[in-house]
């Protein structure tokens, strides 16, 4: 165990592809943590799917040592941080196990919306800030423009930020001597009973759950009986130790200290990130840590298999995903339209998207998935309220007294030349403006309050289109304010597909109808039958479309000759159905139940 004068607990905290798991390689293989054989292009994204979207998902941390140029041997936890807004409770909850954070910014790009949003975490959680300009081997990178910048914007001093390239390690020692310089070594009492914080975990099959943990105070050891304060859930700590970046038993964790524990649980429900680790016999003594919040899932969906009789291998690819990931929320679901399926909850768009592909490529289930939805806050005429998270679950409208949905603040980072269309953008999705702030003469901070079921849909895809990729986004949750809403439903073949119905502002009821009736038409393939497609509010239809008849076999065209061929074509035909639902006797695609999020503006 290290004194705590020499221990330094840190973060690298960046906006998303600035270079953060690219300079944490670099430290790990400074130090001698990691050989640059073993250095995998980024150890720190384990995940497959991390890796091949570039992101980092889950929290992790690594210790190293290091010999200052003070001739003193220090300990340094290196925890990292996931890099996308649909996690910063994780990221707070990472902040918080730290006392500095190294601040990376992308030479070529400037300060962003998510460099902002974390570094305004980093504050909060008190941390020494080092800036880190990163990329300076690039010939478009601006160093000094930047340095001005972190000026500028930040408030730190030009002469602080170290300039760096992860890719060719240029600055790696120089970070190193700041993180030992410049960040306080760990607080806290190791004569206090025990109190660590856990900030992430993650299932093993032989230990249970294996929580990350800070110690904040007190020492803890190995086959100590330990007890979660939030949960109340008790265990004897099984394994205590530190990832270099593989788990290391050491036996024990001190005061400052960062490592994990392997606790036995069989759910990281147990173990919730944010929660405090004590001993039973001081659970009345001390106090918990502050923040713990159980994640929210603010993003709903319904998750159908393809096949049916996929159905319980669906709950068991559920069931084991959430063995992992406490945000992750479901239960079971039926759908007129499309069967057994489950309701999902989710962090945001991104985490629906991973967990969505994580199904399909780990479990081998072809999934369909609903539009996604809000949670709305629905009060009704005998005053009762309740949340309602699926548009067909709705009640019926002459019930509802009132409906209120959340509201998210924004923040956008863009070149000026953007902010006419930006405000277009925003405007039409019934943003309302808040205020606009110019960073350097061509950059600026523009924040808006906006409807998150308006966010969900394409929304970043938009803003990425009208600025050319120039503009970053970051949001946060805002409160819940009432609306005028009405439920659209689609009528398939004369049959509401529940699957389909949606909940939209009364304004944008009728365009929105038009639109995605002309939309389906393109989606829904063409039948024996003609099949007509209408958009309805109650009993009114808004809108109608019809999809023709099929004249021809697709067959017809081998001429009854080519055997492979006509193979191939059936073949083909089969993969395009793997994707679709019969619904009354028409098949719709998945593409159709996404439609909502591509109707463009
Ligand atoms: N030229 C150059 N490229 C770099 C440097 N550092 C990182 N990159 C590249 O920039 C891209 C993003 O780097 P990452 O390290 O994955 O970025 P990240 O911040 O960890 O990204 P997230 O995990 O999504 O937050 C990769 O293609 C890196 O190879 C650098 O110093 N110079």
């Amino acid at each position: 165990m290290t004194d705590q004068a020499h221990i330094r607990n840190f973060c690298i905290i960046a906006h998303i592809d600035h270079g953060k798991s690219t300079l944490a390689d670099r430290l790990l293989e400074f130090t001698g943590t990691v050989s640059k054989r073993e250095l995998m292009a980024q150890t720190l994204d384990q995940m497959e799917l991390e890796r091949e979207k570039g992101i980092t998902i889950k929290a992790q941390a690594v210790r190293m040592r290091y010999t200052a140029l003070d001739g003193e041997e220090y300990e340094l936890n290196l925890i990292d941080t996931p890099g996308h807004v649909d996690f910063t409770y994780e990221v707070s909850r990472s902040l918080a196990a730290c006392e500095g954070a190294l601040l990376v910014i992308d030479a070529t790009q400037g300060i962003e919306a998510q460099t902002l949003a974390n570094l305004y975490l980093a504050l909060e959680a008190d941390l020494s800030i080092i800036p880190v300009i990163n990329k300076i081997d690039l010939p478009s990178a601006e160093p000094e423009k930047v340095r001005q910048e972190v000026e500028d914007v930040i408030g730190i001093p030009k002469e602080e930020c170290i300039l760096a390239s992860a890719k060719e390690g240029t600055g790696t020692q120089d970070i190193l001597e700041a993180i030992v310089k410049l960040v306080q070594p760990p607080k806290g009492e190791v004569e206090q009973p025990l109190r660590a914080l856990v900030f992430d975990s993650h299932y093993d099959a032989y230990k249970g759950v294996i929580a990350y943990v800070r110690v904040v105070d007190g020492q803890l050891h190995q086959d100590e009986r330990v007890v979660m304060m939030a949960t109340g859930s008790t265990t004897d700590i099984l394994e205590a130790g530190y990832f270099h970046p593989r788990l290391i038993s050491a036996g024990a964790l001190t005061t400052g200290e960062v490592g994990y524990i392997a606790t036995g649980f069989k759910n990281v429900k147990d173990c919730r990130v944010g929660d405090t680790v004590t001993l039973p016999s001081a659970l009345t003594r001390v106090e918990p840590l502050s923040g713990y919040q159980p994640a929210k899932p603010m993003v709903f969906a319904g998750l159908y298999p393809v096949e049916g009789n996929d159905y319980p291998l669906l709950r068991d690819a559920l069931d084991r995903l959430q063995l992992n990931d406490a945000s992750l929320f479901y239960e079971p679901e039926t759908s007129g339209a499309l069967g057994f399926g489950f309701r999902c909850g989710f962090l945001g768009l991104l985490h629906m998207e991973i967990i969505q592909e994580r199904l399909e490529r780990e479990y081998n289930l072809d999934i369909l998935a609903t539009a996604p939805s809000v949670a709305y806050l629905v009060t009704k005429t005998d005053g009762t309220t309740m949340e309602v998270d699926n548009p067909s679950a709705m009640p019926s409208f002459g019930d509802i007294e009132k409906i209120e949905e959340p509201w998210m603040d924004i923040s956008i980072f863009t070149p000026s030349r953007y902010i006419g269309t930006i405000m277009d953008l925003v405007t039409t999705r019934r943003g309302t403006y808040k205020d606009l702030k110019y960073i350097e003469a061509e950059r600026v901070l523009l924040t808006y309050s906006m409807p998150l079921a308006e966010l969900i849909i394409d929304f970043y895809d938009q803003l990425k289109t009208r600025t050319q990729g120039y503009a970053s986004l970051d949001y946060s949750f805002g409160g819940y304010h009432e609306s005028d809403l009405v439920k659209l439903d689609i009528l398939v073949n004369g049959v509401a597909v529940d699957a389909l119905s949606l909940i939209v502002h009364r304004e944008k009821a009728y365009h929105q109808g038009r639109a995605l009736v002309e939309k389906l038409r393109g989606l829904i393939p063409r039948q024996l039958f003609e099949v007509p497609i209408q958009a309805a509010i109650g009993s009114r239809v808004i809108s109608r479309e019809t999809v023709k008849a099929m004249r021809k076999d697709v067959l017809a065209k081998c001429y009854g000759g080519d055997i492979t061929r006509k193979r191939k074509l059936l073949e083909k035909q089969k993969e395009g159905k793997k994707r679709m639902k019969i619904v009354g006797n028409v098949e719709i695609p998945q593409e159709a139940f996404m439609a909502v999020l591509s109707l463009g503006e």
